[in-house]
């Protein structure tokens, strides 16, 4: 199996994995995935679970992860009260597409979403017998790290899911992530610095990816900007994310 580079990780030299203060960290692409982890992480900053989070922000019941745009759209058409999103441009039998820019001025209370994207969505599917699956990017970076400490999960597998494994916006946030659930006081500067400087954000800049908003790449680099994590778990034959507030455990001090 080839392991993601971790030079950049600020403490951490070498290669592969980190292990702190208890927690062996994998961080690993989607065609990566050898066998089933236990606890995942499947991290999406730019821009599916940036979007999920605000989903959820906007009132969201709950995330339907769909396999394909042809199990999205025959979602939607079973279930016409569902709201179905893409990434990319605009399409027929679509409500929204994956930009937080876009969807934070939508009312979606109470509603399902269905999402499905080519990065995101596919990592977290690719998971979905893990007993733990956790959907992050920086807007819900302590939540996320709060869970893996209230847990004390004692390895985690991040799943690097843009770029094959390389996209440096999520590897950015899977290391972030993984340095802030052993040391609770990280700076996520330099982290946020690498993330700005990805290819992903440059072409959400540039216009290059479609259906996108002016605001998407600051969006997306908001760190902490909800306080909930983002949960997803088989429910009969749907992969579902629900949100679920991670409230501080008494005596839980910063390291
Ligand atoms: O919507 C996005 O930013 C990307 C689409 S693409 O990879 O740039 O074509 O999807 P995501 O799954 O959110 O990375
Ligand atoms: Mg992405």
């Amino acid at each position: 199996m080839r392991l993601c580079d971790v030079a950049h990780f600020p403490g951490v030299g070498g290669r592969v994995s980190a292990s702190m203060a208890g927690m062996d960290s994998r961080f690993v692409g989607i065609a990566e995935l050898a066998e089933v982890p236990a606890v995942a992480v499947v991290v999406d900053v730019m821009r599916a679970f940036t979007v999920a989070a605000w989903a959820f922000a906007q009132g969201a019941e709950r995330i339907v992860l769909a396999e394909s745009l042809d199990e999205a759209l025959a979602l939607k058409a079973r279930h016409p009260d569902w709201a179905a999103l893409k990434d990319g441009p605009p399409a027929p039998g679509f409500d929204m597409v994956n930009s937080p820019g876009l969807l934070r001025s939508a009312d979606l209370r109470g509603r399902t979403v269905v999402q499905k994207t080519t990065a995101g969505t596919v990592g977290a599917l690719a998971v979905k017998d893990a007993s733990l699956v956790l959907c992050a990017g920086f807007v819900v970076a302590e939540a996320t790290a709060r869970l893996l400490r209230t847990r004390r999960s004692s390895g985690v597998t991040f799943v690097v899911t843009g770029e094959d494994g390389q996209a440096e916006e999520d590897l950015a946030c899977a290391q972030y992530i993984a340095r802030r659930a052993t040391e609770a006081g990280t700076d996520a500067t330099a982290f946020l610095r690498r993330a700005a400087g990805s290819r992903a954000a440059a072409e959400l800049a540039q216009g290059v990816r479609q259906g996108a908003h002016p605001d998407d790449v600051a969006l997306c680099l908001e760190v902490d900007r909800f306080p909930f994590a983002m949960v997803a778990a088989l429910e009969g034959p749907l992969m579902v994310v629900r949100p679920r507030a991670v409230p501080p455990p008494a005596g839980d001090a910063v390291i």
